[in-house]
C-alpha cells in the first residue's frame, strides 16, 4: 500500500492521478490534497478518497471550505499550504502536478522529508533543475517521469547503461497549429489554441504545445532527469502522438516506447515502478494505426523551441527566466490580453535583457522569477 499525496489534484494529472488511485484501491491511498481554487471539485475528492490533509490555494478559500470538512481533516492554504501537503503528513510519495514554478519550493520540501516524487510539474525542473537533481541524489531521492516523453525514455533506459546512450529523441505532435505556416498564426483564437490534436490536457500546456514550447521545456526537463547534454537530445515531429519518445544506443539500436496517447499510463507507471498494474488504457493496435509519420523538426516554423534550447545551453538563471517569461505570457494570452504570436517575441525579449547567473541558489532562481514575470507582463 503506496501512501500518496498530490498537488494540483483537482487538475488534468491531479484527477487523472486519483482515477488511477481508484482503480487500484489494494495498492493506493490518499494522504494529502492540494488543490489551487476549485474547492467543489476537492470536497469531493475528499468524500471520495478521504484524505487527511487538503490544502487551497488562499486563506479565503480555506475558510469557505472549512464548514464543509469532514472533522479531522487538517486544513492548510496558499504556498506554506503547498509545503505543508508535500512534505508533512506521513506520505511516502509525491505527485507534483501544479502548474508552474510555484511548485518548486514545496518539491525541494518533499526531497528534503526523503519522498520520492511522481514529477509532471515540468516547470520546477526547467526552473531550477540542478537544485532539485542535486538534492534528490544527495537524500537517495527517486525522480520518477511521469511527462509522456520522460516516462517512454525511462522505459526505454530500463537497465541500460548511461555510456550505451547514443541519442534520445523527444517526439512532439506540432500541437494545435502544426499545419499553419507562420503567417497563418496571425489571427488565431484562444480557442483555436485550446484544440489539442491528441491530449486533453490544462490549458497551459496545451498553449506551451502550440507554440512549441512544451518541447523546449521537455527538452530542458530531459537533460536533468537523464543527465544527458544537450547534443544528445532530440525532437522529431510525429502527428500521431504513439511513439512517445525513443533511445539510439551506439550500437545503432534504437528502442521505442508506444502506446495510444492516455496519461493514466506513464501516471500509473510512475506509481507502480518497477512493477505494472492492468491500465484503463485502450490497448494499441498497430494494424489499424497502420501508418506512423515523422517530420524533421522546423526551427524557423518554431523560434520559441530554439530560444528555449539555447537557455539550456546557457544554463544558470537562463531557464528560469525563460520559464517565467513563458507562465505570464501564456496567462496573458489565455486572457486576451496580448495575440498568440506576441507569446514569442515576449519570450525573446525577456531573454535578450537577461543576463544568465551561473549556480543560482534558490533566492536567486527566486529573484530572478520575479523579474522575469514583471518584465514579461509590462513588454
Ligand atoms: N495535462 C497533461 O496531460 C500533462 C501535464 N504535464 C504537466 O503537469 C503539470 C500540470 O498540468 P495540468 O494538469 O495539465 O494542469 P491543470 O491546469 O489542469 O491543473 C493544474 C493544477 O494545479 C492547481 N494549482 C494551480 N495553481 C495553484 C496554486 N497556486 N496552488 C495550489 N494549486 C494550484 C490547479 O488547481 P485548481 O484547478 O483547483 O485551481 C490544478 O489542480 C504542468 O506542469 C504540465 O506541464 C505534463 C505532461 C502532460
Ligand atoms: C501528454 C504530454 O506529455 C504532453 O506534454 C504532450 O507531450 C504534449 O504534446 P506535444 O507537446 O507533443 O504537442
Ligand atoms: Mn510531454
Amino acid at each position: 500500500m503506496k501512501k500518496i499525496s498530490i498537488l494540483g489534484s483537482t487538475g488534468s494529472i491531479g484527477t487523472q492521478t486519483l482515477d488511477v488511485v481508484a482503480m487500484h484501491p489494494d495498492s493506493f491511498e490518499i494522504d494529502g490534497l492540494a488543490a489551487g481554487g476549485n474547492t467543489a471539485l476537492l470536497l469531493e475528492q475528499v468524500r471520495r478518497f478521504k484524505p487527511r490533509r487538503v490544502s487551497v490555494a488562499s486563506l479565503e478559500l480555506a475558510d469557505d471550505i472549512r464548514p464543509q470538512l469532514p472533522a479531522g481533516v487538517e486544513l492548510y492554504s496558499g504556498d506554506e499550504g503547498l509545503v505543508q501537503i508535500a512534505a508533512g503528513g506521513d506520505a511516502d510519495y509525491l505527485v507534483t502536478a501544479v502548474m508552474g514554478s510555484v511548485g518548486l519550493r514545496s518539491t525541494l520540501a518533499a526531497i528534503e522529508a526523503g519522498r520520492d516524487i511522481g514529477l509532471a510539474n515540468k516547470e520546477t525542473l526547467v526552473t531550477a533543475g540542478h537544485l532539485v537533481t542535486e538534492l534528490a541524489r544527495r537524500k537517495g531521492v527517486n525522480l520518477l517521469p511521469i511527462d509522456s516523453e520522460h516516462s517512454a525514455i525511462f522505459q526505454c533506459l530500463n537497465g541500460e547503461n548511461v555510456e550505451d546512450i547514443a541519442s534520445i529523441t523527444l517526439t512532439a505532435s506540432g500541437g494545435s497549429f502544426r499545419d499553419l505556416t507562420r503567417e497563418q498564426l496571425q489571427g488565431v483564437t484562444v480557442e483555436d489554441a485550446l484544440r489539442h490534436p491528441n491530449w486533453a490536457m490544462g490549458a497551459k500546456i496545451t498553449i506551451d504545445s502550440a507554440t512549441m514550447v512544451n518541447k523546449g521545456l521537455e527538452v530542458i526537463e530531459a537533460h536533468w532527469l537523464f543527465g544527458l547534454p544537450y547534443e544528445q537530445i532530440n525532437v522529431l515531429l510525429h502527428p500521431e502522438s504513439i511513439i512517445h519518445s525513443f533511445v539510439e544506443f551506439r550500437d545503432s539500436s534504437i528502442i521505442a516506447q508506444l502506446g495510444n496517447p492516455d496519461m493514466r499510463v506513464p501516471i500509473q507507471y510512475a506509481l507502480t515502478y518497477p512493477r505494472r498494474l492492468e491500465s484503463p488504457a485502450q490497448r494499441l493496435s498497430l494494424a489499424q494505426a497502420g501508418r506512423l509519420t515523422f517530420r524533421e523538426m522546423d526551427f524557423a516554423r518554431y523560434p520559441a523551441l530554439k530560444l528555449a534550447i539555447e537557455c539550456g545551453k546557457a544554463g544558470g538563471t537562463a531557464t528560469t527566466a525563460f520559464n517565467a517569461a513563458n507562465e505570464v505570457a501564456v496567462a496573458r494570452f489565455l486572457r486576451r490580453d496580448i495575440p498568440f504570436v506576441r507569446i514569442e517575441e515576449i519570450l525573446e525579449k525577456v531573454l535578450e535583457r537577461h543576463t544568465p547567473e551561473s549556480h543560482p541558489d534558490l533566492e536567486q532562481i527566486e529573484e530572478c522569477d520575479r523579474a522575469a514575470r514583471e518584465l514579461a507582463q509590462t513588454l
